[in-house]
């Protein structure tokens, strides 16, 4: 039987719809809704109307912005014609924040895998996955829907699975999901495999922002800087946004920016990823065998503004579900960032207040997180 679920405003939800909305959207559609319930319809100046919401369709006077983003092939970077490549990189982290990555040398199978049984996580009972929910932010796992689903007044139509893998794969693994039976040693695989992409592509964008292996020693009086990113955190993120028969109210993810340094993002084949850029809203090709990769509000401040950690949102649609799998790298919790010295001068003061991780997680757990506002609260100069 279809599932009913009465308009009433949020705040006159009843207990039963509550406990429904935390279970999350799979189960919602499962009841088999043929409407968006109000606990997911955005205010209409929210809503995505400002592009477009299904493949192709125009709504309105906007028409779909399809953007092919700049495109960073990995085998150059670590060939002969890495300084070419490494001109491209820092262009695309300047004008975009975001770039495609391909010949990343991570085999077919591991992605495949990795694909595989993330969709069959969310094909389990709930009463399976639920076994994973919980409130604690430094969990090794949680379940959960939404983007936090204990402040969020407007749900976004997203459930996701996230894996930390800190402070070291052997200690958090017992904590993973036991089911499906071969989720652990695939996860493993991809987030060993997107932790070496995270090193060598950082090794990169060290070097595109003119800071050479010595230069970041000596600053950080002796410190290694390369160790410094490898010790880094680690969280992925399985993102599912099932079909939603109103994809013009309601959103898979709400514009948002990473917090981290750089995100490796695995997106299937079924569009939904929209960034900002030249002021408005562009829906991200999906490109076979490439990773879309991101800079973070961590590496923004790095940069000292040079690279950009861009907002972007995700959009569901009427026909297709959507799983895309983030790589999120960043410092170890304990650490502060700041701007690069080297990239402070006369010309360039530095932007940004020294943060660290501690912070980003009183933020998000305090208010809604929206836009850029945590990267804003940083800033010295606007
Ligand atoms: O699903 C996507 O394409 C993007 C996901 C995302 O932005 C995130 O996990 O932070
Ligand atoms: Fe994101």
């Amino acid at each position: 039987m279809g599932l009913i679920i009465e308009p009433v405003v949020a705040e006159e939800t009843s207990f039963d719809q509550i406990q429904l909305y935390q279970k999350g959207v799979r189960s919602l559609c499962e009841g088999g809704i043929t409407k968006v319930p109000p606990k997911y319809i955005l205010p209409e100046e929210e809503r995505p109307d400002s592009g477009t919401w299904d493949f192709g369709t125009k709504y309105g006077s906007s028409e779909v912005d399809n953007l092919k983003l700049p495109v960073i092939d990995f085998a150059q970077l670590q060939g002969s014609n890495r300084s070419h490549a490494l001109s491209s990189l820092a262009k695309a982290c300047q004008d975009y924040g975001f770039f495609q990555l391909i010949n990343h040398g991570i085999e077919a199978e591991v992605i495949r895998r990795m694909g595989d049984v993330s969709k069959r996580f969310f094909d389990l009972p709930f009463e399976e996955r639920s076994k994973y929910m919980s409130k604690d932010m430094s969990s090794p796992v949680r379940y959960g829907t939404s983007y936090n689903q204990n402040n969020d007044k407007v749900f976004c139509w997203r459930d996701f699975l996230k894996l930390s893998c800190h402070p070291s794969l052997s200690e958090v693994l017992p904590h993973w999901p036991s089911s499906p039976v071969d989720l652990r040693e695939a996860a493993v695989n991809f987030s060993e495999n997107t932790k070496f992409l995270y090193l060598m592509l950082m090794e990169a964008i060290k070097e595109s922002l003119g800071l050479d292996r010595e230069t970041t020693e000596s600053e950080n009086n002796g410190e290694d800087d390369s160790t410094k990113f490898e010790d880094g955190s680690q969280l992925i993120v399985v993102n599912c946004y099932p079909s939603c028969p109103e994809p013009e109210l309601t959103l898979g993810l709400l514009p948002h920016s990473d917090y981290g340094l750089l995100t490796i993002l695995l997106q299937d084949e079924v569009k939904g990823l929209q960034i900002q850029h030249g002021g408005r809203w562009v829906t991200v090709e999906p490109l076979p065998n490439s990773f879309v990769v991101n800079v973070g509000d961590h590496l923004e401040i790095f940069s000292n503004g040079r690279y950009k950690s861009v907002v972007h949102r995700v959009l569901v649609n009427s026909s297709k579900s959507r799983i895309s799998i983030a790589s999120l790298h960043s410092l170890p919790f304990d650490r502060m960032i700041r701007p690069s010295p080297k990239l402070i001068d006369r010309a360039n003061p530095k932007r940004y207040k020294d943060t660290d991780f501690s912070s980003f997680l009183e933020h998000i757990a305090s208010r809604e997180h929206k836009n850029k506002n945590f990267l804003e609260s940083r800033k010295l100069i606007s």
